[in-house]
Parts: structure tokens; sequence; C-alpha cells
């Protein structure tokens, strides 16, 4: 279990302090898989660094097993942190990269990271410099799997994969996970897929967590819904004066799309009242949930 207390960051920079994470209090049960969602430079990097121990966090602490993980070797092993950026690795090879891990994690199974390197049809003995950068994910994925660490965490989780090589890599991930009873925690800003994959979501918004929730339970308190007056147009202030928080609202001809906050019965209830002749409530996107999230806390979506 992961334990996340009040925990703040702040980048000390010449120019000026940059505050990455704000009292960020969060959970994470053993054996999940966790996905951190979130805008730019919302923390999230930053705060798998710290949960990796690379960072000291300013205040608040963070507990893996019951253990502080920075300046703490021994808990490091128990963690593979998979970085969005590969470049230190550049001249090693794949074999070179066994050596490494091998001697950083004492629970390296070389076999595991035969048979992955052999399924993901990667040479072993050219430098990764040469390698695409889907390529160093795939190796660098591979090692995490073979290290046999409790925790991974994974960030820009599928970045530079194509579609196959992504069904692939989560497939084998999922697969280690659940074998294992291994916990994950990836961060993407690709909203379906921590959907698709994960059974908690994190949103981070400059630093501070938004909501943290079971993904069965994110589109929990929200509606979408189509309305229509048998004459005329639609405004926003129409729905808001029946009583409905609107979180946003598109007209399309003489169709409106709402996406409202509350519960769908008082919802339906209330638009209603101002006698629509149609009023339909449509399926919401988790991607869409998100964006509405980050507009109440003030991220501008372009598409508005
Ligand atoms: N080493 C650093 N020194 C100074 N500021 C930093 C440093 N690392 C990150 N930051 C700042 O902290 C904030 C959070 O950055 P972070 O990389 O954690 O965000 P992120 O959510 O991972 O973003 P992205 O999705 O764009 O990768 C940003 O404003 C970033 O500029």
């Amino acid at each position: 279990m992961i334990e996340i207390k009040d925990l703040s960051l702040t980048f000390k920079n010449a120019d000026e302090d940059h505050e990455a994470l704000k009292a960020v209090t969060l959970d994470i049960p053993e054996g999940c898989i966790y996905g951190f969602v979130g805008s730019n430079g919302a923390g999230k990097s930053t705060l798998l660094r710290v949960i990796s121990g690379i960072y000291r966090p300013d205040s608040g602490s963070v507990t893996i097993d019951e253990t502080e993980v920075y300046d703490r070797p021994q808990a490091k092993e128990n963690i593979f942190f998979v970085s969005d950026e590969t470049v230190q690795f550049s001249r090693l090879t794949v074999n070179d990269l066994k050596s490494f891990y091998q001697s950083s994690y004492p629970t390296f199974d070389d076999k595991v990271f035969d048979d992955l390197i052999s399924k993901l049809d990667l040479p072993r003995k050219k430098p990764l410099s040469q390698f695409s950068k889907g390529m160093k994910r795939q190796a660098i994925v591979a090692a995490a799997l073979a290290s046999r660490t409790k925790y991974i965490l994974l960030d820009e989780a599928f970045d530079g994969l194509d579609p196959a090589m992504r069904r692939l890599i989560r497939t084998m991930i999922v697969d280690d996970i659940f074998d294992r009873g291994a916990t994950l925690i990836v961060s993407s800003h690709n909203v379906t897929e921590i959907g698709e994959l994960c059974d908690k979501a994190m949103l981070l918004h400059k630093g501070e967590v938004i909501f943290a929730k079971d993904i069965d339970d994110v589109r929990e308190g929200f509606e979408k819904v189509q309305i229509a007056l048998p004459e005329g147009e639609l405004d926003r202030s129409a729905i808001e004066n029946a009583g409905v928080e609107v979180l946003s609202f598109r007209n399309l001809g003489r169709v409106s799309t709402v996406v409202a906050k509350g519960e769908k019965a008082d919802i339906t209830a209330k638009l209603s009242a101002i006698s629509p002749a149609v009023l339909e409530l449509v399926p919401l996107t988790l991607e869409e949930i998100f964006i509405y999230e980050m507009e109440v806390h003030g991220y501008a979506n372009s598409e508005e």
C-alpha cells in the first residue's frame, strides 16, 4: 500500500519558485492499477518521482508498505520507475540493460526478460540510441516486468508505441500485474486508455488532486442530455433557471447538448418541467468528464 499524506513540493528556481505539488493526499491499495491523469505540467511526473524516492517532498510524507522511500535503498528495491525520458540509457544495449537491472534488483528474473525481449523481437547488441522511441519504451518495460518489483510506476505509459504494440505491451503488463498481485501506477494523457486499463484514477491539476476515484464511479454525478423545445432555441440560462447545474452547453440547430452535474432523476425532472419536445440522456465519455472537471478548476478548453 502506498500512502501519500499532505505532500507538497516546490521547485526552487533562480527566477521564481514553482509549487508543483500542493497538499496531495492519496492512498494506492495493493494489487490495483492506478491511473494519474492531468493537464500538461499538472505534476504527474513529479508525484511519480516523489513516490519512487527520487525527489524529497518539502512537507508531508510518502510511505510504501509503511516505510518512507527517500534515502532508503532497500525500500527502492520494491519499486521500478519507468521515466518518460530514456536518454540516460542511450549508450547501453539490451544486454547491458539486463546486467544493469540484474545488479539493481535482487528479484530480477533473467528468463522473464529474455522471453519478453524475444516476444518483442528487439535487437540485443545494438545501442538504445539507435532504437526508435517505441523500441526504447519496449525495452524498458521488459526490464520493469522482469525486475519483479511489487510496484511498477510508468510515466507516460504508452508514449511512442504504435497501436498494435500498445495492445501487446498493455496485455503483457496487465497479465503480469494480475499474476503477481503487483501494483501499477501509470500516468497518461490518454484518458480512454486509462479508463480501459485502470481500476482507479486520480485527476491532478496544477499540483492539486481534483478527484481520486474508482473508474466505475467517475461518471457518477454527471449527465449529458440532448434537449429541444417544440419551437425556438434554448439557451443556457433557461436550463440554469430550471435549477440544473450546467457544466457545458452547446447548440446544434434546435437541439441543445447539456452536460449537467447532479443525479439523473433530479436533472430529468427539472428539465421535464420546461416541457421539451426532445429530452434524451446520452453517454458521457471519461474524457469529457476529465475536461469538465478541469474547466471547473480554471483549465481553458479551446473547443469552448
Ligand atoms: N526539475 C524541475 N525544476 C523546475 N520546475 C520543474 C522541474 N520539474 C518539473 N517542474 C515544473 O513542475 C510542474 C509539474 O511538472 P511535471 O513534469 O510533474 O508535470 P506533468 O503533469 O508530468 O506534465 P506533462 O503531462 O506535461 O508531462 C511544471 O510546471 C514543471 O515546469
